[in-house]
């Protein structure tokens, strides 16, 4: 089972490019529909963001997002009490989920995780994609999507880990500057063709700025078979409290294809 971590800053990119590598047949587990499934009405996360956080419901007794947002982006304290609320149920999700695509046959699973490398996830993963975007892009499309000002912009994305941190922990950086049509050609070669190697950094400029080295490891991780699928199943069913070792366990298991690189030069594939 082939683990893809897809992270980056708030509205570089990475809802978009989801929504494309589902398009093309690749499960996407979404951590932000998970924490908004956790925070609910009816859920014991919503009553309990409701007692924590008294100021961010609405007189008709509903949560409000929006003042929530401007709590937590505003103050370390209340972000990780909310978080300390969310994550345990949205890990568990993501862990459930990736078991049922995996029963369900499927060898890759993407996870658009947007705090992959702050709750230390990105260390299940077999290699990490981050989505950047210039910062004067980010808060232009951030105000625009979300109807924010430009204080309440700058406070969310200062409430996150650096994007030039992101970038350098991740294993592939794509540079989301240039239209969709590009970002999709750059998952194309970091994703939907599987190309895996060494560092990339995917830049829309032109002339291009880097090809993969010629001693790239490319893989194509293919199941030995089903049944094998159905044993390592029920291998984690056994292992409640430490599934992602078991998952680890059994990639480990997979059968590693070299195949021949669909592209050498990225930067043709990457102009728009
Ligand atoms: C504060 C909330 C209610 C605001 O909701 P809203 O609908 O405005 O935003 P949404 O949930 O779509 O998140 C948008 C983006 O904000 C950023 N973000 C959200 N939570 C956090 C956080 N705790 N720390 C840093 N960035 C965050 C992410 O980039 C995310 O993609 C919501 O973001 C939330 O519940 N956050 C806490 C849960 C969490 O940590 N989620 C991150 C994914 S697990
Ligand atoms: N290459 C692009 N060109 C133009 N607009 C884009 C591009 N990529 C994304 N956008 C737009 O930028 C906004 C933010 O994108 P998106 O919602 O995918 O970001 P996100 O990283 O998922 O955000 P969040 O962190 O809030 O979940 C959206 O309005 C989207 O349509």
């Amino acid at each position: 089972m082939q683990l893809i971590g897809l992270t980056g800053g708030i509205a570089t990119g990475k809802t978009t490019a989801s929504a494309y590598l589902q398009q093309q047949n690749i499960p996407v587990i979404d951590a932000d529909l998970l924490s908004r499934q956790a925070l609910e009405p009816g859920t014991s996360g919503y009553q309990k963001a409701c007692r924590l956080f008294p100021q961010a419901v609405d007189k008709g007794g509903l949560l409000n997002r929006g003042k929530l947002g401007d709590i937590i982006f505003n103050d370390v304290a209340a972000r990780k009490k909310l978080e300390g609320i969310i994550h345990p149920e949205v890990q568990s999700a993501i862990v459930k989920t990736i078991i049922w695509y995996w029963f369900r046959g499927y060898c890759r699973v993407v996870l658009d995780i947007p705090l992959l490398f702050e709750t230390r996830m990105d260390r299940w993963m077999s290699y990490t994609v981050v989505i950047t975007v210039s910062g004067e892009l980010q808060i232009g499309r951030l105000i625009e999507r979300s109807h924010l000002t430009l204080e309440q912009a700058e406070s969310r994305i200062a409430a996150q880990m650096p994007i030039n941190t992101k970038c350098k922990l991740a294993d592939v950086v794509i540079q989301n500057d240039g239209d969709i049509g590009a970002l999709y050609k750059l998952l194309d070669v970091a994703v939907v063709r599987r190309w895996m190697g060494n560092k990339q950094i995917l830049f829309l400029s032109n002339p291009p700025r880097i090809t993969p080295p010629t001693t790239q490891h490319c893989c194509n991780i293919v199941h030995k078979s089903t049944l094998l699928n159905y044993f390592c199943f029920f291998v984690s069913l056994g292992t409640v409290f430490f599934p992602f070792p078991a998952l680890i366990m059994t990639n480990a298991m997979s059968v590693e294809m070299p195949v021949t690189p669909r592209t050498n030069n990225v930067s043709g594939t990457a102009t728009a």
